[in-house]
This record gives C-alpha cells, sequence and structure tokens, in this order.
C-alpha cells in the first residue's frame, strides 16, 4: 500500500546569479519521499544535488534563488512559510549533514556542549537528563566510552567519529526527514558501514525518511528504496532502487552503471557545467553532446520527464519514441 509521502517537490527551478550571468543549475526537479524510505539522489559532481538539498531548508546562498516551485513538508509549503516556521522545521523535522562533520562543530566546545544544547534547543528537558540522552544515543551508535567521547573536543575525533557523533545528535530530535549529502564520502571503509548501519537504523526505527545525496552507487544499493540520477540539473532518471540497476533506461544511467561495474572504459567527459546551462536554456537534452545514442530526434523535441512505466521516470525523447508514448 502506499502511503501518503512526507516531502514532496515539484518542479523545482534554482538560478545562480554569477557576475557574467544568470544560469540554471537545477530545473524541473520533481520527486517525493515517503516516511521511512530512502531516496538516493546521484549524479556527477556539479549536477544539481546539494542545492537542491539546501533548498529544502531553505538555506541556499544569497546568490542562489528558488525561481519557481513547490516543497511541501506535509501540508506546509516551506518555499512561502515564515522565517519564524522554517527555524522550527529545522532540526525539528528535518534534519542535515553534511559530508564534512568538522565545519557543524564548534572548536572550542565540547562535544557534550554541543549535544546538550542542540537536544534542549528543541525540547523542554534539564541539563542532567539531556546528558543522559546524549549518552543513550552515543551507545546507539556503537563508539566505545561514549562518556568518555562527550568529553572530547571535536578536534581529538576522527572524521568517521565525528560523523556518527552527528547522526547520534541528530537520531535523539527524532526528526521526520534526514536530508544525508555525501555523509561517507570523506570516510575509510570501516566508518562508512558503521554510519550506514546508523542511517538504517534510524530509518528502521524512527521512520525517518532520507534524502541520501551521494556520487557513491554501492552506497545507494546498500541503502535506498529508490534512486533519482540527476544529471545538468535535471533528474534524468527516478526508479525503485532494483528496477534502476536492473534496466536503466537514460543512456546517462547506463554508461554511470556500467563505469561502476568496470564494464565500459567510456569516460564521461567533464565540461564546466555552468557553461553547459546556460547554453542549455531552451529545454535541449543536456546530455545531448555526450551521448552516444542521439539521434536527428534529440533536437528537435523538448526534453520531458515521463512514467515509462509505473514508478520509473526517464528524460529522454528516444526512449519515449521506442516505445511509442
Ligand atoms: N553560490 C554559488 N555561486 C555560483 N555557482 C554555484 C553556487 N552554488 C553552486 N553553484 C554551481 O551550481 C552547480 C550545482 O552545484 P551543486 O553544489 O548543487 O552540485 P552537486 O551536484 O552537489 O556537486 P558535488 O557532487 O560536487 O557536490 C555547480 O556548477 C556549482 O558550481
Amino acid at each position: 500500500m502506499r502511503h501518503q509521502p512526507i516531502l514532496t517537490v515539484n518542479n523545482l527551478n534554482i538560478s545562480v546569479s554569477t557576475p557574467l550571468e544568470v544560469v540554471h543549475p537545477v530545473r524541473d526537479v520533481n520527486f517525493a519521499l515517503q516516511s521511512g524510505k530512502v531516496l538516493g539522489i546521484v549524479g556527477e559532481s556539479g549536477s544539481g544535488k546539494t542545492l537542491t538539498c539546501m533548498s529544502l531548508l531553505r538555506l541556499l546562498p544569497e546568490n542562489v534563488k528558488v525561481e519557481f516551485g513547490s516543497i511541501n513538508y506535509r501540508n506546509q509549503n516551506l518555499l512561502e512559510c515564515s522565517a519564524e516556521d522554517i527555524r522550527k522545521v529545522r532540526g525539528n523535522d528535518i534534519a542535515m549533514i553534511m559530508q564534512n562533520p568538522m565545519i557543524a562543530f564548534n572548536p572550542v566546545r565540547t562535544i557534550e556542549s554541543h549535544f546538550i544544547e542542540t537536544i534542549r534547543t528543541h525540547l523542554p528537558i534539564t541539563k542532567r537528563l539531556a546528558r543522559k540522552v546524549a549518552v543513550e544515543y552515543l551507545e546507539k551508535t556503537d563508539l566505545p566510552n561514549p562518556k568518555a567521547v562527550l568529553k572530547q573536543y571535536p578536534f581529538q575525533l576522527s572524521g568517521g567519529m565525528l560523523q556518527r557523533v552527528m547522526i547520534a545528535i541528530t537520531m535523539s530530535l527524532k526528526p521526520s526527514i534526514l536530508i544525508a549529502d555525501e555523509p561517507t564520502t570523506a570516510l575509510d571503509a570501516t566508518n562508512q558501514l558503521q554510519v550506514l548501519k546508523q542511517l538504517d537504523k534510524l530509518k528502521k526505527e524512527y521512520n525517518t525518511g532520507i534524502l541520501l545525496v551521494t556520487h557513491d552507487l554501492g552506497v545507494i544499493a546498500q541503502l535506498a528504496d529508490e534512486v533519482a540520477v540527476m544529471y545538468g540539473g535535471y533528474i534524468v532518471e527516478k526508479a525503485p532502487v532494483l528496477k534502476l540497476f536492473n534496466q536503466p533506461m537514460h543512456p546517462y544511467t547506463r554508461v554511470l552503471l556500467e563505469s561502476r561495474l568496470g564494464l565500459t572504459r567510456k569516460k564521461i567527459q567533464s565540461v564546466s557545467p555552468l557553461s553547459t546551462y546556460s547554453k542549455n536554456n531552451d529545454k535541449k537534452c543536456p546530455f545531448l553532446d555526450r551521448c552516444e545514442e542521439a539521434n536527428h530526434s534529440c533536437t528537435s523535441y523538448n526534453l520531458e520527464y515521463r512514467e515509462y512505466e509505473k514508478d520509473h521516470f526517464v528524460r529522454c525523447v528516444k526512449i519515449h519514441e521506442s516505445v511509442g508514448n
């Protein structure tokens, strides 16, 4: 049975003002997230993943803005709610963890002080109880000796340990949604595994919906229920994880999967994403210049995002032509 999504993003378009021009690094992005499910977002560097995530909490830098679209969390459009309301949503309802946990910690304060302050900002409890909660949640991360960890400063912990502390703090708030932007990229294999286990726990124990941004298809295979593939600011394909791995439709997804499996020597050349966007305001396929399967129809049609099969969305004119829809 399909439940109501807790987060729905419709037709999200983001623009960036540079000294030379205005470019559009996120275009017509659509997805929905269910409680207790993981939606993975994959795509090469510069494809718009982080901007999409930052926009959900209205944390975009000054020169970046949402042009149009809607972001609905339960019944609230997050793009239209007041500054006070979005502050309440951050942390309480939607939490975020980033690739580099060091940035999130103040170097002159202990882990305990971070933990207690965060918990008490969101819950009306005493310091003593907050300390108890902190130990309880650190224990869940399987970090050795949680009481000693609480007394340490961020620089005394490894990046992996800090990421696990960050997730423990997040878990203690039991958010409905966690946005995890490259949470394992900077970690060694052992810490990666621990972080993935923690995220899985968060999803299963607290029914948290997780938006997981990663370059790593291995991480997607382990954790995601559904995957959105981004290229040039667009979601070019979205499908349940097994369907995407077994039956990739978009030429970019196929190259991505083949290169992961070492089945191809094809390299997708890197060009400046911003130059692609500025040339690409006419809704031409963003992958056209690199696509080995392109033909004349790819230049003569507008780019549409369509449901190819149930729950399997593709943005490729050729695919739609070949199945005749
Ligand atoms: N504040 C900004 N000013 C100018 N350009 C920006 C700004 N923020 C992002 N961009 C550009 O927008 C594009 C999309 O950026 P984004 O960070 O969302 O990509 P990404 O897919 O998350 O990449 P990565 O995997 O490297 O983090 C990139 O080309 C980036 O350089």
